[in-house]
């Protein structure tokens, strides 16, 4: 199982790598790296195991993020206690096919799980986005998402490009968002 002893935290140059595209059938290896990517976010976002192996809960887990530079990456949006997710997948090569001009941000800001720093400041990103991706079989996928699932999403494709949230936070303003930005609470 994948724990935090596996994540590589800024610095470790694969997480600034451009990813390389994956061709189908998956390997063996690939196959177990996209069970133990969603496992993750499973077990991260279950207090009992996260307590028990020390995990910080996440919605997304990219291959890069464990030092594989592929395109790969799981994602799990929770649903309200005791409902289904929001959106759980693990995507291959995935690609924005088109987004929104109007940005978004998380009231929050962001973190990250390779970030082991606070770095407080607005991440503007599309609001709306047209995703496009492969599943584990090389089934091809679209769908359109909004709101905090296109920000994950987008948080986990900008991994399988070398870039980390905080490239996208004004240095001269960090809360400063360009006009019309929607602030997600
Ligand atoms: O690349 C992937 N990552 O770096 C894991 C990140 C991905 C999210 C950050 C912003 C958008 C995507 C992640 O999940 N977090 N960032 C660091 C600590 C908090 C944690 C988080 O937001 N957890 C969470 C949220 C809701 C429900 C359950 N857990
Ligand atoms: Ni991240």
């Amino acid at each position: 199982m994948i724990t935090m002893d596996n994540i590589i935290r800024e610095g470790h140059p694969t997480l600034r790598k451009r990813a390389e595209k994956l061709t189908f059938p998956l390997s063996e290896e690939n196959q177990k790296l996209a069970h133990d990517l969603m496992e993750f976010l499973e077990n991260s976002q279950d207090e009992k195991i996260a307590e028990k192996y020390h995990l910080r809960a996440g919605v997304g887990l990219a291959a890069p993020q464990v030092d594989r530079s592929i395109r790969m990456t799981a994602v799990l949006v929770p649903g309200a206690e005791g409902e289904d997710p929001i959106f759980k997948h693990v995507l291959v090569n995935p690609t924005i096919v088109s987004e929104s001009v109007q940005k978004a941000a998380l009231a929050e800001g962001e973190g990250c799980l390779s970030v082991d720093r606070d770095v407080p400041g607005y991440v503007p990103r599309a609001d709306r986005i047209k995703l496009r991706w492969f599943d584990l079989d090389g089934n091809e996928h679209v769908q359109r998402l909004k709101d905090y699932p296109a920000i994950v999403v987008q948080h986990e494709i900008d991994h399988l490009n070398g870039i980390l949230f905080f490239d996208h936070v004004n240095k001269d303003n960090p809360f400063s968002v360009p006009e019309g930005t929607l602030i997600l609470e």
